[in-house]
């Protein structure tokens, strides 16, 4: 089997602008994401991160070249992926056993329900099985959409800015609790964030991408074990590396 889970390759896409012109906005991006990498894109606001991700994730189409995962083209979404976004995805009607259950096939009711919980106990929402979305605190809520899309088993989790709701702590939080998911069960990841650190601090290749129309400027690999210290010399020297490339005062 081969290693690359993801190709892109050389895709663009432009957008309908006014008077008939068209807004270049994905401007030829051609990587691979090995099967269970972790690789992060951030980029200046506007530049075309959520359109790429999208692209990837098949649901919009390139206008030009082409994604394949596990080799065959995406031509849509596919199973084998999920998306967490900073929208957030769960039923407000439902339990959160229930949105947990909601994804999985098989009719044994117990065996989805004890798989449900399992998750929720997992992200650390163990007594809050049967609590409606209203009654979670934002990081909760965020915990029971991260359980939401590990409940599937993903091989793909595709993630849009997904904690950048939530407050600094929180925010630390959740990366922790997604790092700590990720040492138990192999996915490959993608990570759209605007947050240089939140990159560093879990990826394993950050691309920096370059304004519209948006192409990769530079890539730069995260070669330390976890847990990692934002603090030390190697972080703190990649993290002024990747804002100057962004066109920061580091
Ligand atoms: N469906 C669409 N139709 C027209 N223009 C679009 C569409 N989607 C995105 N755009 C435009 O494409 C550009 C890139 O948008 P996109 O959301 O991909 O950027 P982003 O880097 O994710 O932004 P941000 O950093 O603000 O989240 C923007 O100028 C946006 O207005």
């Amino acid at each position: 089997m081969s290693d690359k889970k993801i190709v892109v390759t050389d895709i663009r896409k432009g957008f309908a602008a006014s008077k008939g012109a068209t807004l270049p906005v994905v401007g030829g991006i051609s990587f691979t994401v090995a099967d269970g990498e972790f690789v992060a894109i951030v980029g200046p606001s506007g530049c075309g991160k959520s359109t790429l991700m999208n692209i990837i994730a098949g649901f919009e189409r390139p206008d030009s070249g082409s994604v394949q995962v596990d080799g065959a083209e995406q031509m849509g979404p596919s199973p084998k992926g999920i998306v967490i976004s900073q929208h957030g995805s769960v039923f407000p009607w439902l339990t959160v056993r229930q949105n947990l259950m909601f994804g999985l096939n098989g009719n044994d009711h117990g065996d989805k329900a004890a798989l449900a919980d399992h998750y929720a106990a997992m992200v650390g929402l163990k007594g809050f099985e049967s609590a409606y979305p209203h009654e979670l605190s934002g990081g909760m809520l965020k915990r029971a959409e991260l359980a939401r899309a590990f409940v599937v088993k993903p091989e793909i989790l595709y993630m849009d800015e997904p904690f950048s709701a939530l407050d600094a702590l929180m925010n630390m939080r959740m990366r922790t609790e997604l790092l700590r998911i990720l040492g138990e069960e192999r996915h490959t990841v993608l990570l759209i964030t605007h947050d240089v650190e939140e990159a560093i601090y879990m990826a394993d290749r950050v691309l920096v991408l370059s304004p519209r129309p948006t192409t990769i400027q530079a890539s730069f690999r995260v070669d330390m074990p976890h847990p990692r210290k934002l603090s030390s010399p190697e972080l703190q020297t990649l993290r002024e590396a990747i804002l100057k490339e962004l066109g920061l005062q580091a």
